[in-house]
């Protein structure tokens, strides 16, 4: 077997504590312990052996078996049926060689090492009597009273470089150490109270595997699913969104459907022992991080899995309680929903649809958002689950979601206006696998699901152009990407225009359908939201003419010094004269001063912006600045048009001459040159460079449409939110 030396446990009995040694090593070795090392310096040789024979059956295989120092104890454990892969000794423990003789060639063995002398007579042994050292100290430790002195870091790092062998690090290491030591050369990290004294050896372990791999791996999430063979729904749709989300997607299938847009022809479910095998394939041998789970069939197959995740206990798992496709045919057999409750109290977060819940929570289905609010609130307080239940199915021009939690009393609305598309097949797999990845990539559950929803109405926004089908055809998975691709292969300033203009297209189109903007278009915007609006315009106008003064003073030549100086004195100037006009004292200015203060909306705004000048970095500063010039001069071009309506255009809409000023045409011109600044910057710059800046600009742009959405939330604040959400990302509409 080849060994993994990544995680080595070394068990101490006084650590491991009343539960013993032998639950330890069981919890750890499946939080991903792939070699583990008995050490017990009291217990008898007879005690050694008896040890041995348990763990080689607890540890079935599953990692790598040795003993610290008791030669003798191996064999005759060995002797006695064990799996006992070898042993680890001292420098003044038995020698190696005699060691190597006893055990034969496929041994293995490991030297503990931290000298120049050390590594000395390591070498003038022959070849394959030692497989690895164990160096360190490397902190100073209580578990070995007679350690040397501490190497540190650096000090591991100088001996792996000089050592011909893998070298894994012990004494005193800790978590936090994991990616240091890993750098500096190890080959693993030998630990033994960070796993003995743990409250919960499995999850530990998992926490430093993933260490390991670095805080950029990628997570590997599993979708335990149907297969939709038109790809729109499924574990086909689940491996795309895991795709786009970032994860290394893998699928175990529990059924094949007969399936394309128009409607489910035919289910085969192959015998469920076949899908435990897949099962257990994947977690004896590979970190799982996230469990997706969508279509079961029937009651055998979900009890199959019910009864692997209690062996497996993967960390993340999300179920999304399939009952009904999207064309209405039964993808659950009636009598296995009752099945389908004892899973998902197993579960982190269910997903269920409106016809979900109403089966689930046993009750007629919810004919409003807050009926279904409610039902969802009975659900998870009766199954002791978080619940995502989602409004696609919600009559109207709005498909909301909740996250509701009764277990911490939390609600959590995710607003968004409904896509006019009739390509929605196969959106519940993909939000749910899609969270399960963003969960996995460290994302609390709010952050999860905003990331995760944002991807999905980006992707529904593009599905209708695939033309996959007759019926309701697929959500474009890719979109997104494909619309960023090619961000990193230093574009020119043209294509950097058009990137970063794409880049932004989902803000941009949430932009478009937010009420505010709507009324305002149309007039009907109420006088209150209006001058709501103007007066946070207003703060935030003298507020952006400072940064824009930054700019200024960053600006390498002269033309862009004096280009970015006067933007400033006309955002001072022109503005506060333009809301002078409109704002009447008792709306928040008196002789041209403002009482107004600023929402929590326009002061992440500005703190962005500061935030972005602060660091000096004259190219991120102007990308942050970009989107109050771009976006508005856009709507201003498109309200100019008849886009959102000819009212817009006309004389007699009540703020005719304030929507005009937007698409002023000097104001067109300094948002070109804007324009061509931040592009030149960002085509000169080199990848993380332009990274920075695009990061800078969306982060602005989405700064935009919460400014935009504010003044209509800010009247009608009607979500419960349980946790404040001032984060621009949130969206609230
Ligand atoms: N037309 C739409 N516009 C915007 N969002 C939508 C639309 N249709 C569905 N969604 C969103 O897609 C996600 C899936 O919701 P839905 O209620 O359709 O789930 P589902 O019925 O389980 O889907 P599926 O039919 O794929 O099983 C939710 O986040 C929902 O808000
Ligand atoms: C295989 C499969 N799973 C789930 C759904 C739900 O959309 C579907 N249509 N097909
Ligand atoms: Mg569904």
């Amino acid at each position: 077997m080849s060994i993994d030396l990544s995680l080595y446990l070394v068990t101490d009995p006084v650590l491991c504590g009343e539960r013993g040694v032998v639950d330890v090593v069981r919890e750890a070795v499946a939080g991903g312990v792939g070699i583990v090392q008995l050490r017990d310096k009291t217990a008898t040789d007879a005690q050694i052996v008896d040890q041995l024979i348990e763990l080689s059956d607890v540890i079935d295989a599953r990692a790598a078996l040795v003993v610290n120092d008791r030669l003798d104890a191996a064999l005759e454990a060995r002797a006695r049926g064990a799996r006992v892969d070898g042993v680890h000794l001292g420098q003044s423990d038995t020698s190696v060689e005699r060691a190597r003789e006893l055990l034969g060639p496929d041994a293995i063995i490991g030297l503990t090492a931290n000298t120049a002398a050390h590594l000395d007579a390591v070498r003038a042994l022959p070849p394959g009597t030692v497989d690895h050292l164990g160096v360190g100290v490397i902190r100073p430790t209580d578990t070995k009273p007679d350690h040397p002195a501490p190497l540190g870091i650096e000090g591991f790092r100088a001996f792996a470089e000089l050592s011909e062998l893998p070298c894994v690090a012990i004494g005193g290491v800790g978590i936090d150490d994991v990616e240091a030591l890993r750098d500096a050369g190890a080959a693993g990290i030998a630990v033994v109270s960070a796993l003995c004294a743990a409250d919960d050896p499995r999850t530990e372990a998992r926490a430093f595997r993933r260490r390991w791999r670095g805080a950029a791996s990628v997570p590997r999430v599993l979708s335990i699913a149907g297969s939709d063979p038109s790809g729109g729904a499924g574990i086909q749709a689940d491996l795309k969104s895991i795709g786009a989300n970032g994860g290394y997607g893998m699928a175990a299938i529990t059924a094949l459907t007969v399936q394309n847009t128009q409607g489910v022809r035919a289910v085969h479910v192959p015998p469920a022992d076949f899908l435990r095998a897949q099962l257990d394939a994947l977690s004896v041998d590979i970190d799982i991080d996230a469990v997706k789970i969508g279509m079961l069939a029937d009651a055998a197959v979900i009890r199959t899995v019910t009864a692997w995740l209690d062996d497996a206990r993967p960390p993340i798992v999300i179920v999304d309680p399939v009952m009904v496709a999207t064309s209405g045919d039964r993808l659950l057999e009636e009598d296995a929903e009752h099945a389908l409750r004892d899973l998902l109290r197993r579960a982190d977060l269910v997903t269920p649809n409106l016809l979900e819940l109403a089966v689930l929570a046993d009750t007629v289905i919810a004919d409003s958002w807050p009926a279904a609010i409610a039902d969802a609130e009975r659900l998870s307080a009766d199954i002791g689950v978080a619940v995502l239940i989602k409004g696609g199915h919600l009559g109207g021009d709005q498909s909301p979601d909740a996250f509701v939690d009764a277990t911490t009393a939390t609600v959590q609305q995710f607003p968004g206006t409904r896509i006019d598309t009739d390509a929605t097949h196969g959106t519940g797999c993909s939000l749910s696998s899609a969270l399960a990845t963003q969960r996995a990539l460290g994302k609390e559950w709010p952050q999860a699901v905003i990331a995760a929803r944002e991807w999905l109405r980006e992707s529904l926004r593009a599905g209708a152009e695939l033309q996959v089908g007759r019926g309701h055809g697929p959500i474009d998975h890719f979109a997104g990407s494909r619309a960023r691709g090619g961000i990193d292969t230093s574009p020119t300033r043209d294509e950097v225009v058009t990137q970063w203009w794409e880049h932004i297209s989902a803000i941009r189109a949430d932009i478009d359908e937010l009420p505010f903007v709507r009324a305002l278009a149309d007039g009907t915007l109420d006088r209150g939201a209006f001058t709501h609006y103007l007066a946070q315009d207003a703060l935030y106008l003298s507020g952006y003419a400072r940064v824009l003064a930054d700019a200024a003073r960053l600006a390498p030549t002269a033309k862009e010094q004096a280009f970015w100086a006067n933007s400033a004195h006309g955002s001072i100037v022109g503005e506060l004269e333009l809301h002078a006009q409109w704002l009447t004292p008792d709306e928040g200015v008196s002789d041209g001063t403002f009482s107004a203060t600023p929402s929590p909306t326009t002061t992440a705004y500005l703190d962005h912006l500061r935030s972005s000048a602060y660091g000096g970095d004259y190219a991120q500063l102007i990308a942050a600045l970009l989107p109050c010039f771009w976006l508005y001069t856009d709507l201003g071009l498109r309200l100019g048009e008849g886009h959102f309506g000819d009212f817009a255009r006309s004389m007699t809409h009540p703020y005719a001459s304030w929507l005009r000023t937007y698409a002023d045409e000097s104001f067109a011109e300094a948002t070109q040159q804007a324009i061509e600044y931040v592009a030149s910057a960002a085509a000169a710059s080199d990848g993380e460079g332009r990274m920075r800046m695009l990061r800078a600009f969306e982060a602005s742009a989405r700064h935009e449409l919460a400014f935009f959405a504010e003044p209509l939330r800010h009247e009608s604040c009607v979500s419960a939110l349980s946790r404040s959400s001032a984060a621009p990302e949130a969206k609230m509409v």
